[in-house]
């Protein structure tokens, strides 16, 4: 083992600082389909992969990888498997929610210029990592913790995203060739957007509201 090294001293962020990261994850938003047609910058696609690259872990496994989806036939496929799961999806809502759900766009697979599916390889790193245990599921955690950096310096960039999760993740496996021991954690779309919801679409359509954050903070103990 190297001898322990010393933490450097811990940088502050001056008051804009802070801000411009507050309104940034104010601002960001799923996006569906309101994507330009051109491509992302490649400085700016990197840097949001570079983002998701220094999230959080567990024992720094480290476990994803980032499948860049631009050919338009592989993704019409990905948009057929959409539409089947979504035809489904519709049925298991009451009669009252189906045509409400029916008028709502989810996936912009076609739409945007990129898609991207974010992995987790769950034997990397081998078979006891640290801090996973007793919670084998801590590195598909730490994967969508590399998803939301990804959005949050997306936002930041100009650049929309969205994340489309009405599939059988098993047939999406086969298609994108993912191994077994690999986890499809996220599918997502990608393109610069002109104009974005200032609260979030399900919301501003009346399909859900924002629940009061007082009323899911609690103290000691759960309180119902
Ligand atoms: C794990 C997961 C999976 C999905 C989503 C999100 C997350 C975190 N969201 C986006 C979701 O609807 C959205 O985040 C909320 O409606 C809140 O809106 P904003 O993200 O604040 O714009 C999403 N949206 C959509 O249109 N189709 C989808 O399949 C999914 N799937």
């Amino acid at each position: 083992m190297p001898k322990s090294p010393a933490p450097e001293t811990a940088r502050e962020f001056n008051p804009d600082e802070r801000a411009a990261l507050y309104d940034i994850i104010n601002a960001r938003r799923d996006v569906r389909n309101e994507f330009r047609s051109d491509p992302l910058d490649e400085a700016a696609l990197r840097r949001v992969l570079e983002a998701a690259h220094a999230a959080p872990s567990v024992g720094f496994m480290q476990p994803w990888n980032f499948i860049l989806i631009r050919e338009m036939a592989q993704r019409e496929k990905v948009q057929k498997l959409f539409a089947e799961a979504n035809d489904e999806a519709a049925e298991m809502f009451p009669d009252e929610r189906r045509d409400a759900y029916r008028a709502l766009k989810l996936e912009g697979i076609c739409n945007a210029p990129l898609n991207i599916a974010v992995t987790c390889d769950r034997t990397r790193g081998g078979k006891v990592i640290l801090g996973r245990t007793h919670n084998p599921e801590m590195d598909v955690y730490s994967t969508v913790c590399a998803v939301q950096n990804m959005w949050l310096a997306a936002r930041a960039e100009g650049i929309g995203m969205g994340w489309v999760s009405i599939f059988d993740h098993e047939i999406l496996k086969q298609i994108l060739g993912i191994p077994e021991h690999v986890e499809l954690v996220a599918y997502l779309c990608l393109g610069y957007v002109d104009k974005l919801f200032d609260q979030p679409e399900l919301a501003a359509r009346g399909w859900r509201q924002r629940l009061h954050l007082d009323d899911l903070i609690m103290q000691e103990h759960w309180t119902d």
